[in-house]
């Protein structure tokens, strides 16, 4: 489904990596491991059209990204580092906002069952800044509750700041993923503890 040819990244005039290819099939989890610095956000931003290559491919499904980026936006959840959330709006504004970048609408109701589900349902409505860093990364997590299913998700240090309940979570909302036919990349640096899941291991 997702498809990296001789992947190669430069930022700032320096190359971060090159020569990545790998192929990733229905239910396959792909987990980016590296030193701060090392180009696991950039190379999520390159799984998900936000940054262009310097050299090499990236293909979902067959077509060529960033170019196809506004076809794939419906099929993908990219969940940047540091739940990139603005500060000023609710955990319920932001979550309708997000929606509505990727062309869905949904109910108030069905983004606080989202909310409901990573245990911050109460927050909804308080301002982002006043929420501490775990709770915003329970907010941005919600996203994964919310309808349709997408087929890619690309999570950047999903589990930062998570207590043993929201990672507990996690885990299991990226093995039902998984189950459904679904792909998963997800960066780490901490050397996350194994869940005993099988997985396809790249670090940068
Ligand atoms: N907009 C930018 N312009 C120039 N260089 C950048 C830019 N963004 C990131 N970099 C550089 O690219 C390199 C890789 O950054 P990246 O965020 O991909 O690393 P990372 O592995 O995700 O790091 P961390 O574990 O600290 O989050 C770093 O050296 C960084 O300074």
């Amino acid at each position: 489904m997702l498809e990296l040819e001789r992947l190669a990244c430069e930022r700032g005039g320096r190359r971060l990596f090159g020569g990545l290819s790998l192929v990733l099939h229905a239910g396959d989890l792909l987990r980016v491991h590296g030193a701060n610095g090392s180009g696991k956000t950039s190379l999520l931003r390159l799984l998900c059209g936000l940054q262009t290559p310097s050299e090499g491919t990236v293909r979902w499904r067959g077509r060529l990204l960033p170019q196809a980026r506004e076809q794939i936006g419906q099929e993908q959840i990219y969940l940047a580092h540091r739940a990139a959330l603005a500060d000023e709006l609710s955990p319920l504004e932001n979550l309708r906002w997000a929606q509505a970048l990727s062309g869905q609408t949904v109910t108030n109701e069905t983004l606080r069952q989202a909310l409901d589900a990573t245990g911050v349902r109460a927050l909804a409505d308080q301002p982002v800044r006043a929420l501490s860093e775990g709770q915003r990364q329970r907010c941005a997590l919600a996203r994964l509750a919310l309808p349709p299913p997408r087929a890619l998700w690309l999570l950047d240090e999903p589990f930062n700041a998570l207590d043993a309940e929201a990672n507990g979570w996690l885990r299991e909302r990226i093995a039902a993923q998984r189950r459904a036919g679904g792909v998963v990349v997800l960066s780490d640096h901490q050397g996350l503890p194994h869940d005993g899941a099988p997985a396809i291991e790249v670090r940068l």
